[in-house]
């Protein structure tokens, strides 16, 4: 039994709805207006959501990205009724199931209730990361989910992957998890990190020799794809590739045989591919310094890793892992992380992705080791200043209603709990200032209205002003 909901305010079709998804066996439930509708879908795991566009209090399209969000992920059937073909566009490109117009007969309706429910079953089967093995890959920004996604659908399967992103995203680290994940984890997984291949040693690296092959080729040696059979070959780097190299390279990929230097028969091994780079291949073919056959045979099935400066949340979930691991590497207590030094952080647009920011923890531990709390004081001084430069701009914006308490979810900060007195401290602290901004600027510098308006004192108000480096025109002296 699935669970369907309807949000549309026209009584004869929300009861059409009902009824044809009562014979099918679904439990279905009934929202008028965007705004029940978005309460029902918070407390329901919906599978499937029937959303009209035009409702009471606005666009049914607006909310396709919350749904988009939601953990269950259920399939949106858009109904309007009127033909429009930019709400259909956004619609699609929104993920939307489907676009359909009133009205619709009940033989359309049971099709396409059970088409999409069908599309549904398989994709949470498929999706399911709780067999996935993740290897140590942290985070669940929606990014990520996808790429894992992409992982759970490869380990069904023995097809060649190619994972592209920018240096440091973790791509040597989604290789593994493609092993680990596949029928072939109890075999070898075998790197070749192309970036590193002495160029005239390449083919023995990968295909290996006899004895006396070559001056200096003292005894036999296996080569990477002989180790490799059975299991996994990683080429890492492979835009480094030499051209050379190419075109055996192809060869191997489409026959699964090579020729170890100095014999004369082949040999075959039988491994799954999994290549990566941080280059643009494509870019690459069009300038002639890459095979377009070999790029073909490797983009197979491509996982492309986000940067770390799209990955929303996770940079916060990584910092409190490093920060653990790092410290209990060093057997350091662990450190709590300042607000404000999650804040520089998040400014910053992490060029080396995740690498670099391991790297900058593990430096700014390093720095202060006893130090209980790190603080912005510890960081580089360009991460300090993106920091710097948010909160300036930040200044500029509204003031928000609520005051921001940047409290981690409970689980980030298990282990790495700044000291409380700490914690109380910089809250309290940063709550005072947003207070006193907002009292500057709905007085307009008026220091009596000011002190009316909240109930302090002039001398109380000065002083406060004063920690903050806040100023008001009416009170650049105290009165004594
Ligand atoms: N999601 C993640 N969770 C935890 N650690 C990660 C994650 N992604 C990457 N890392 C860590 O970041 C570092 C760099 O990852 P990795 O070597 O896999 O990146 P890469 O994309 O292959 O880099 P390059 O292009 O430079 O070879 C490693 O220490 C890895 O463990």
């Amino acid at each position: 039994m699935a669970n369907v909901v309807i949000i549309d305010d026209d009584s004869t079709f929300q009861s059409l709805l009902l009824e044809h998804c009562g014979l099918l066996g679904h439990e279905a439930s009934l929202a008028g207006s965007l705004e029940e509708g978005k309460k029902l879908l918070s407390n329901h795991q919906a599978d499937l959501v029937f959303l009209d566009v035009r409702l009471p209090d606005g666009n049914g399209l607006e909310l396709l990205p919350y749904i988009h969000e939601l953990p269950s992920s259920p399939e949106v059937i858009i109904i309007t009724g009127m033909g429009d073909a930019n709400g259909a566009e956004m619609a699609i490109k929104n993920g939307a199931w489907d676009y359909l117009q009133k009205p619709l007969s009940r033989q359309e309706i049971i099709l396409h209730v059970k088409r999409a429910l069908e599309y549904h079953e398989k994709k949470i089967q498929r999706s399911s990361h709780v067999n996935l093995k993740r290897d140590e890959i942290v985070g669940k920004s929606k990014a990520l989910r996808f790429c894992l996604d992409q992982v759970a659908q490869c380990a069904e399967t023995d097809s060649g992957v190619l994972i592209t992103g920018e240096t440091g995203t973790g791509k040597e680290l989604f290789a593994r998890a493609i092993h680990l994940n596949s029928s072939r984890s109890k075999r070898p997984f075998i790197v070749v990190d192309c970036a590193s291949l002495p160029e005239n040693l390449v083919e023995s690296i990968l295909f290996g020799h006899v004895k006396g092959a070559f001056t200096g080729a003292n005894s036999d040696r296996r080569g990477l794809v002989e180790q490799a059979d059975g299991g996994t070959l990683f080429i890492d780097e492979v835009g480094e590739l030499p051209i050379e190299i190419q075109k055996s390279f192809l060869r191997l990929l489409q026959e699964r045989v090579y020729r170890p230097l100095g014999k004369d028969r082949e040999h075959t091994s039988d491994f799954r591919l999994v290549a990566a780079t941080n280059r643009d291949l494509e870019a690459m073919v069009r300038q002639g310094t890459f095979r377009s056959d070999l790029f073909f045979r490797l983009n197979t099935f491509n996982i492309h890793l986000p940067p770390l400066r799209e990955r929303g949340t996770d940079l916060e979930k990584l910092t409190m892992n490093f920060v653990f691991s790092i410290c209990r590497r060093n057997r350091l207590p662990i450190k709590g992380v300042a607000p404000e030094t999650l804040e520089a952080l998040e400014a910053y647009s992490w060029p080396g992705n995740i690498r670099e920011l391991e790297n900058t923890l593990d430096k700014a531990i390093i720095s202060d080791p006893m130090a209980p709390v790190l603080y912005p004081i510890h960081l580089p001084p360009e991460i300090r200043l993106c920091g710097i430069r948010s909160k300036v701009s930040l200044k500029h914006e509204q003031f928000p209603e609520e005051p921001s308490h940047h409290l981690p979810a409970p689980t980030t900060y298990s282990l790495t709990l700044p000291f409380f007195k700490e914690y109380r401290r910089l809250q309290l602290s940063r709550i005072e200032k947003q207070y006193l901004q907002r009292l500057l600027a709905e007085t307009e510098g008026d220091g009596e209205l000011a002190c009316r308006l909240s109930g302090l004192s002039r001398s109380r108000l000065y002083g406060l002003l004063k920690i903050h480096s806040l100023f008001m025109k009416e009170f650049s002296s105290p009165k004594k």
